[in-house]
C-alpha cells in the first residue's frame, strides 16, 4: 500500500469532477484492497480526457493539476499500476488492450481503456490508408495544366505546387498552414488535377466529398472553393474539370451519416463513404474518437487530404489529433527524394534544400506547410501580430500593439470591461440583428461582430458577458424571457437528433406568426433550420463565447478579451485563435502581464498518437 494517500488529496483539492472521483470509488467498492495510487489514476485518467488530453503522463500529473503533497515517484506508481488487475499493459502500441481492465499503462501514459483503443485505431487506420495505392497516372501527361494551375516560375519552391502534385501519389495528404496561405486554394487547384488524372486514365470524375467539423467551417470552405474555381475558369481551365468539384460541403457529423441518438455513424469500416477523395478542413478542431471514426470509414481506394492550421487550439474533446499526426509526418518542407524524382515532370529539379536525406519512414502521410501569405489588400493587418503571438514573442506583440501601427488592429489596454468603455457601440449591433428583416439576414448579420472571451467563468467569463448583455438589451429594467427575439444561441451539446451540433450558433427569431423560434443555419444559407425553443438541446447566449467555442468560425470585428488575473486556460494558441478570428477589425482588451502570461504558455495536449505513427508495427502473436 502506498504511504500517500493520494486519492484522497485529489478529493480534497476539489479540482476533479464528481465522475472521476465517482469512477476510482466504483473500482474501490469492486475491490476494497485496490492501491490508492490506482484509485487516483482513474480518477486522473477520467479528469485528463475532460481536459482534451488522451490520457495523463505519470511522469509529469503537474500538467493536468497543481497538487500538494507530491505526487508519487513515477516508478513507483507505474508498479501499483502494473500489479492492478484494473490495468492493462498492452506488449505493443498495435495490440488490442485487455477488455476487462478499464485502464491502460502504456508508454508511460495512464489512459481510460476506451480511449487508449480510440487512439490504438485512428494510429491504424492513419497507417493504412497512407500505407493504401493510389492510381498515380503518369505526373508527365499532366504537365500542361499543372503550369497553367501553378504559373510561379519556380513550381519546386511553391509549396502550393508541391501540396498539390504530392497529392497525386499520396493517398494521405496534410495540407496546413495560416490564414490566408491559400490552403483552399491549393485544395481546389488539386482537385482539377485529381479530376484531369482521371479523365486521362479513362476513369469517371471522382467523388468529392468536403467536411468540416462545424457547419459554419464547411460554408466557409465551400465558398472558398466557389471563388477560387471562379479564377480557373478565368484562367481557362476545362469547364468539364470544374464540374467534378463540389459547390457545398458538410459537417463531420453529415458526412459520416448520425444516427438518431446513438454515438456511431452510418459509414465505417463494413460501409465506407462512397468518395474518391475526402477533404476535411479545420482537423484542428476534430478529436480523437470523431478522427477514429471518420478514418474507419476512408475506403482503400481514397483519397483522404486534411487541412488545418497546426497553431491553433487544438479540439476541446480529447485529442489534439491533428498535431499527433503532423508530428510523425514532419515539418512539412521537405520532399522525399523518391516522391522528388515522380514528380519532376511536374515540379522539375527540387533544390537540395527542399529534399530530405531518409526515404523510409514508418508513417507515410505526406504533409506541406503552407508559409506565405497571400490576401492582399487586406484592411486588417494581423499577420506580424498573429506571427509574434504564434511564436510567443510578447515583446514584438505588445510593440505592435502599442504602436497603433497595424491597420484596423486596436489594443484597449489594462481594459476589462467593453461593455462600459464601448457598450454603445456593441449594444447597437445586437439590437439590430432583431430589426433584421428575416432569420437569414439576422443569422448573416450576426456574423459581423463577436465578443470572444478566455473563459466562461468569472467578471470577464462568456456567461457573466452575456447576462449583462441581456440585461442590457433588455433596457436594465424588464426581464427578457429566455428566448427572446434576437437572442443568439450557441449550442453546447451535440445532439443528433436534432442535427444539432456543440458550437452551432442559431438566433430567436419570431416567425411571422408571433411565435419566437430558433433558427440554425441549414445547407442552404437562405432556408435556416428551424426549432422549437423549448425542444432545443443544452444552449447558452452567444453575444459572447470563448474562443474555444469560436474555432472555425470568422467574424468581421472581433473583440477578444483576457481575464484580468491569471489563468490555466490561457495560452499563446488561445490568443491565435481569438485574433485570427477576425476579418477586418480586431479588438484587444488585455493587460501586459496577463498576454505574457498566455503567449509564455503553449496549450498543449497529452497524447500518444505520434509515437505509434511512428513506430513499427508489431506483428499480432
Ligand atoms: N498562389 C496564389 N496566387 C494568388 N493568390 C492566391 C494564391 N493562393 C491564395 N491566394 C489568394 O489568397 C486568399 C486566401 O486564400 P485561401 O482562401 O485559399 O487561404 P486559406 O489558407 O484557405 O485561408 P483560411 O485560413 O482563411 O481558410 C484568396 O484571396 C486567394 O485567392
Amino acid at each position: 500500500m502506498s504511504a500517500t494517500p493520494l486519492f484522497d488529496a485529489l478529493r480534497s483539492s476539489a479540482q476533479l469532477r464528481t465522475l472521476d472521483l465517482a469512477f476510482a470509488q466504483a473500482l474501490r467498492r469492486l475491490e476494497p484492497d485496490t492501491d490508492d495510487r490506482v484509485l487516483a489514476a482513474a480518477a486522473l485518467a477520467s479528469f485528463a480526457i475532460a481536459n482534451g488530453h488522451a490520457g495523463f503522463a505519470i511522469e509529469n500529473p503537474g500538467e493536468l493539476l497543481a497538487l500538494d503533497p507530491p505526487w508519487p515517484a513515477a516508478a513507483d506508481w507505474a508498479d501499483a499500476l502494473r500489479r492492478s488487475r484494473w490495468c492493462a499493459l498492452p506488449a505493443a502500441g498495435n495490440e488490442v488492450a485487455a477488455p476487462d481492465a478499464p485502464l491502460v499503462l502504456e508508454s508511460g501514459l495512464v489512459y481510460l481503456r476506451r480511449y487508449r483503443e480510440y487512439e490504438r485505431q485512428l494510429a491504424a487506420g492513419l497507417k493504412r490508408i497512407a500505407g493504401n495505392t493510389v492510381d498515380a497516372g503518369d505526373p508527365a501527361k499532366l504537365a500542361a495544366l499543372f503550369a497553367v494551375l501553378f504559373p510561379g516560375k519556380d513550381r519546386g519552391d511553391d509549396r502550393q505546387a508541391r501540396a498539390a502534385a504530392l497529392a497525386l501519389l499520396h493517398p494521405l495528404l496534410l495540407v496546413t498552414g495560416g490564414p490566408g496561405t491559400g490552403k483552399t486554394t491549393t485544395i481546389t487547384r488539386l482537385l482539377v488535377l485529381l479530376a484531369e488524372q482521371a479523365a486521362q486514365s479513362g476513369k469517371p470524375a471522382p467523388r468529392i466529398a468536403l467536411a468540416a467539423p462545424t457547419g459554419r467551417a464547411a460554408e466557409r470552405m465551400a465558398e472558398s472553393l466557389r471563388l477560387a474555381m471562379q479564377s480557373l475558369a478565368v484562367a481557362g481551365v476545362d469547364a468539364d474539370r470544374l464540374a467534378a468539384l463540389p459547390d457545398s460541403g458538410s459537417t463531420l457529423h453529415r458526412l459520416l451519416g448520425t444516427i438518431p441518438d446513438s454515438p456511431q455513424f452510418r459509414h465505417h469500416a463494413g460501409n465506407p463513404l462512397p468518395f474518391d477523395v475526402v477533404v476535411i478542413d479545420e482537423a484542428s478542431m476534430i478529436d480523437l474518437p470523431l478522427m477514429a471514426k471518420l478514418v474507419d470509414a476512408i475506403a482503400a481506394h481514397t483519397r483522404l487530404i486534411l487541412i488545418g492550421d497546426p497553431d491553433q487550439l487544438p479540439s476541446v474533446e480529447a485529442g489534439d489529433v491533428l498535431s499527433g499526426i503532423l508530428r510523425a509526418a514532419g515539418a512539412g518542407d521537405r520532399v522525399d527524394p523518391p516522391d522528388a524524382d515522380a514528380l519532376a515532370p511536374l515540379l522539375g529539379r527540387l533544390p537540395a534544400a527542399s529534399t530530405r536525406e531518409q526515404a523510409e519512414q514508418a508513417f507515410r502521410g505526406r504533409r506541406v506547410h503552407l508559409l506565405r501569405g497571400w490576401r492582399q489588400s487586406e484592411s486588417l493587418q494581423l499577420a506580424p501580430l498573429a506571427e509574434a503571438t504564434r511564436s510567443g514573442d510578447a515583446d514584438t506583440a505588445l510593440a505592435l500593439l502599442r504602436s497603433g501601427g497595424l491597420a484596423n488592429v486596436h489594443f484597449h489596454e489594462g481594459e476589462g470591461d467593453p461593455l462600459q468603455t464601448h457598450g454603445a457601440q456593441l449594444l447597437a449591433h445586437w439590437r439590430a440583428l432583431a430589426e433584421a428583416a428575416s432569420p437569414a439576414a439576422a443569422l448573416a448579420m450576426a456574423a459581423r461582430l463577436r465578443v470572444l472571451t478566455a473563459v466562461r467563468e468569472g467578471p470577464q467569463g462568456a456567461r457573466s458577458l452575456n447576462a449583462r448583455i441581456e440585461e442590457l438589451l433588455g433596457g436594465g429594467q424588464r426581464r427578457l424571457d429566455a428566448h427572446f427575439h434576437g437572442r443568439l444561441l450557441l449550442v453546447t451539446e451535440n445532439s443528433y437528433r436534432h442535427g444539432l451540433f456543440n458550437g452551432d450558433i442559431g438566433i430567436c427569431f419570431d416567425d411571422g406568426q408571433g411565435r419566437v423560434m430558433a433558427w440554425f443555419p441549414g445547407v442552404d444559407p437562405s432556408s435556416p433550420r428551424v426549432f422549437h425553443p423549448a425542444a432545443l438541446p443544452a444552449h447558452d447566449s452567444a453575444f459572447a463565447m470563448t474562443v474555444h467555442k469560436s474555432q472555425g468560425s470568422e467574424f468581421d470585428s472581433v473583440w477578444l478579451l483576457l481575464p484580468q488575473r491569471g489563468n490555466r486556460v490561457l495560452s499563446r494558441e488561445l490568443v491565435y485563435t481569438g485574433i485570427t478570428r477576425a476579418r477586418s477589425e480586431l479588438h484587444l482588451a488585455a493587460g501586459e502581464a496577463v498576454l505574457r502570461e498566455a503567449l509564455a504558455r503553449h496549450a498543449s495536449r497529452c497524447s500518444g498518437l505520434a509515437g505509434r505513427l511512428v513506430a513499427e508495427d508489431r506483428d499480432p502473436a
